[in-house]
This record gives structure tokens, sequence and C-alpha cells, in this order.
């Protein structure tokens, strides 16, 4: 279990050490496009799930949409704290 810092933590590592096999490093290196259609995607997957599927189900589409909107602000260069101090 992690929460969202501790996730965004582990990205900016991913980021910085580009090991083989990482979904993040792939997801980065597929530029701002693939990742912006990966943040909709997900998101309508969280509305579908929230209107005809489980919790559990709801629960992990958001799980990936919170991991992909952190793809996107570390492709950025974004850091949570700029996206906070909006809070
Ligand atoms: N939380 C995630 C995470 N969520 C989603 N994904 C990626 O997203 C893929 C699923 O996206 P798809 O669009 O294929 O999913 P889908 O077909 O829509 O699937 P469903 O939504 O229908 O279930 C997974 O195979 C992963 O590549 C994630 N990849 C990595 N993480 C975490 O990020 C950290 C770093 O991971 P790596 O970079 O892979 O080392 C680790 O803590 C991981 O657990």
């Amino acid at each position: 279990m992690k929460t969202f810092d501790e996730l965004f933590i582990e990205l900016q590592e991913r980021a910085r050490s580009r090991p083989e096999g990482s979904s993040t490093v792939s997801a980065l290196d597929a530029g701002v496009h693939a990742q912006g259609k990966k943040v909709l995607e997900e998101a309508g997957e969280v509305w579908i799930a929230a209107e005809y599927q489980s919790d559990e189900q709801l629960a992990e589409e958001a799980s990936q949409l919170l991991y992909r909107l952190q793809v996107i602000l570390l492709a950025r260069g974004l850091s949570l704290d700029d996206v906070y101090r909006y809070l």
C-alpha cells in the first residue's frame, strides 16, 4: 500500500534512473499526446465504474487515473506542491 505522495516520489525515481521494463519510463517516452489520451481513457473508466461497476472496480480505475495524472505532471516537470497550492 502506498500514498499518492509516495507514488509520485517513486515515479520521480523511475524517471531519473530509467530502469528496464518500467511502465513509467515507457509512458514518459510516449509523449504528452499519448499521456493525455491515457488520462482521458482512465477518467472515462472511472465514470463507467461509478455508474455501473463495483466499489472495488471503481477504486482500481481511480488508482489508474491517479497514476496517469502523475505521469503527465512528471513529464511536464511539475511537483505535487505545484498542484497542492491550488487545493
Ligand atoms: N500504479 C501504477 C499503474 N497504474 C497503471 N499502470 C500502467 O497502466 C497499465 C494499464 O493501463 P491500460 O491502459 O493498459 O489499462 P486498461 O487496459 O485500461 O486496463 P483496465 O483499466 O481496463 O483495467 C498497466 O499495465 C501499467 O503499465 C501503472 N503502472 C505503474 N504503476 C505503479 O507505478 C510504480 C512504478 O511502476 P514502473 O514504472 O512500472 O516500475 C509502481 O509502484 C507501480 O505499481
